[in-house]
């Protein structure tokens, strides 16, 4: 329903380009544009929107809860908004990457949203024993890792999952042949129509394909999930480097311990940090991987941005 400026309420379903489509609270899904050069919707956004024709345009972007980016070799994009709760799926096979998910998990901590860990493949039974000893030092830290076999108990997956994302908007993350497609297919047996809906909307409109897709999970538009086909990092770059222990929580525990206040836990002498890396039986233990990456991450948000 139009206000009295003629302004409409809407919710961002699907990005393509600049252009978004937009839905009404009456579920009515639109084509809408940016007006002008002013800031770029993206999926998760709660926008005022002005119909012209049968598209609109998008005249206001309401203020975000948080903001989140991806990144590829190339460039950071934000692309997702509004969101409770980031669920990382990863699988015994193939073998996950420790940097993706440790960038995943930083990436929530910023927003202060707490991310889920599913591994998935229960079934291959060696393999996953390996990632889930991979995984243990993330459930020392508080991490709630959920084991999935969605190939195998789909019931029981699906009734644990919906434990988790009842009520919530969650965006799924997982690196190609973990089963992310697999996921969404079981919690959301419409997706592909709901694709397929969008990708008629979009080329009677002539626009390139979708990227970034809300999906409802339920009738009742409680529950949704956001997924963003090829995402594989969060673009961290809003951080600080220095900010970046602070949302590691393994090397949480020890700052404000080191000799210099300012420590950057690389190479000072008297760091609480480095001393708690030598440490494995530590109450709060720095594996020497999780390190690795405090420190790749710190060298990459270091350099500067073009
Ligand atoms: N063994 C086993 N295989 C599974 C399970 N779940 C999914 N798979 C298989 O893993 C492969 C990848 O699953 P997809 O759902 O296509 O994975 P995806 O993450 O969407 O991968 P991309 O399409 O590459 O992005 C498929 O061959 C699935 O059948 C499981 O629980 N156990
Ligand atoms: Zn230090």
């Amino acid at each position: 329903m139009a206000d009295r400026s003629g302004l409409s309420t809407g919710l961002v379903v699907a990005t393509f380009g600049r252009h978004v489509l937009v839905e009404s609270p009456d579920g009515q899904r639109r084509i809408c544009h940016p007006r002008g050069k002013k800031g770029q919707a993206v999926v998760g956004d709660r926008v005022q929107w002005r119909p012209s024709h049968d598209e609109g345009t998008v005249e206001r972007i309401d203020a975000r809860r948080n903001l989140f980016y991806r990144q590829d070799e190339i460039r950071t994009k934000s692309f997702a908004a509004n969101l409770d709760q980031v669920l990382v799926l990863i699988a015994a096979e193939p073998e996950f990457s420790e940097h993706q998910l440790t960038r995943a998990l930083i990436a929530a901590e910023a927003e202060k949203i707490t991310p889920l860990i599913a591994l998935n493949k229960s079934d291959l039974v060696e393999p996953f024993e390996r990632a889930w000893r991979r995984l243990q030092p993330y459930q020392h830290m508080g991490y709630g890792v959920l084991p999935l076999s969605l190939r195998l108990s789909r019931d029981t997956d699906h009734e644990h999952l919906m434990q988790h994302l009842r009520g919530k908007t969650t965006l799924v993350l997982g690196p190609s042949g973990a089963g992310k497609s697999t996921l969404i297919n079981l919690l959301v047996p419409q997706a592909q129509a709901q694709t397929g809906e969008i990708s008629k909307a979009l080329n009677s409109g002539k626009h390139t394909t979708t990227s970034t897709t809300w999906y409802w999970v339920d009738e009742a538009k409680t529950t949704s999930l956001i997924d963003s086909p090829g995402f594989q990092e969060f673009g961290l770059h809003h951080l600080e480097p220095t900010a970046l222990a602070s949302l590691m929580r393994d090397l949480r525990p020890h700052l404000g311990q080191c000799k210099f206040y300012n420590c950057t836990h690389r190479h000072e002498p008297g760091c609480a940090v480095i001393s708690a890396l030598a440490h494995a039986e530590a109450e709060h233990p720095i594996t020497a991987n999780r390190y690795r990456i405090y420190c790749d991450l710190f060298d990459e948000l270091s350099e500067p941005q073009w």
